[in-house]
């Protein structure tokens, strides 16, 4: 009876991989309970069934992510962009989620490299070897690559590389080693759902990939907006209305009292307050404002 289910019209069981621990594991759980599936309960799980939805978690590094879905071992994973393109592994991105944000950068001391043209003949230390190899490649750029565990910024000082390319988020770990970016962002990264790359001959998508990939289109559209509600006089309705175009057009309602109308629309949740003023200079009234706690669009 149920409509909501994850259960795949092959018969087949989903299994997904999900970070195990380090900056994307949190987010991770979080968006995977909200939008309806089972939590884990031990940080040291490997595995969980999740009969409700029919779909099995494996709860992996990161790093490992791609390699598994990759092989089609798993259907589907969450992790980085930059880990996924590190990894060279054959699989896609079919979704941004929207957490784990950070830009990957190429960072020296002062009297260092201060522009990508100057990195031919350095050594560049990274925990992201394949990324910075290809990226590089790419621009027939001729540098060696030092392939570390992490802690990258030390790499410099300890004198093992001339420059560092590194996830940077608030450059903080940069500042407090004496060592400024330079040149574009290498990459911007987040955290997203990957499945085997669809060009790997004899790998068809689960069709229950799908249905998890709206569920979390679900959650982030539940994150970013807002309902809000108003009354406004007739008259009033479409300047108000222009206020909040929803996202394909406001609902309005006759009140009881034939003079006016309500309105209801989904509002960008960082514009809310801006949106409320607005409305109230127009003459909207009893202005409210909601949360969404889940929706498919
Ligand atoms: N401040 C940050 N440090 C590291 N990774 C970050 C940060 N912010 C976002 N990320 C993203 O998180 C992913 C790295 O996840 P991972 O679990 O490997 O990181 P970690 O927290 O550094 O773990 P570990 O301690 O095992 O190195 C990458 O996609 C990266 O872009
Ligand atoms: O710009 P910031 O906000 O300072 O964040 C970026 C730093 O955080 C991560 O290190 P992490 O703590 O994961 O240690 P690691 O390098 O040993 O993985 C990353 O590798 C950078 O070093
Ligand atoms: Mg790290």
């Amino acid at each position: 009876m149920s409509t909501t289910s994850t259960t795949s019209t092959d018969g087949s069981t989903l299994r997904v991989a999900v970070p195990n621990k380090g900056s994307l594991s949190e987010a991770a759980h979080d968006i995977l309970a909200e939008a309806g599936y089972r939590r884990r309960r031990d940080p040291k799980q490997l595995r969980m069934v999740d009969p409700d939805n029919d779909v099995e978690f494996f709860f992996l590094r990161p790093r490992d992510i791609a390699v598994y879905v990759g092989s089609g071992t798993l259907h589907v994973g969450i992790t980085g962009r930059d880990l996924m393109l590190d990894s060279g592994a054959p699989a896609q991105e079919v979704l941004a989620l929207g957490f784990a944000r950070s830009t990957f950068r190429f960072a020296a001391p002062e009297d260092g490299p201060r522009s990508v043209e100057q990195l031919a003949g350095t050594r560049v230390a990274a925990a992201y070897p394949g990324l910075v190899r290809r990226w590089l490649e790419g621009r027939g750029i001729e540098a060696g690559v030092v392939g570390l565990d992490g802690a990258v910024e030390s790499a410099v000082q300890l004198g093992i590389a001339d420059v560092i390319a590194d996830v940077v988020e608030t450059g903080t770990t940069l500042r407090n080693a004496g060592l400024q970016v330079f040149g574009e962002p290498l990459l911007e990264s987040e955290a997203v759902l990957v499945v085997p790359d669809g060009t790997q001959a004899g790998q068809t998508r689960h069709p229950s990939v799908d249905v998890l990939a709206r569920r979390l289109t679900g959650v982030m559209t539940a994150r970013r907006y807002v309902l809000i509600d108003y009354d406004v006089r007739n008259e009033l309705v479409e300047k108000a209305a222009s206020v909040t175009p929803g996202l394909e057009s406001p609902t309005v309602s006759p009140l009881h009292d034939s003079g006016w109308s309500a309105v209801r629309a989904m509002v960008p949740r960082a514009d809310t307050n801006r949106v409320m003023d607005e409305l109230y200079d127009v003459g909207a009234r009893a202005i409210l404002v909601t949360e969404i706690h889940a929706c498919r669009l």
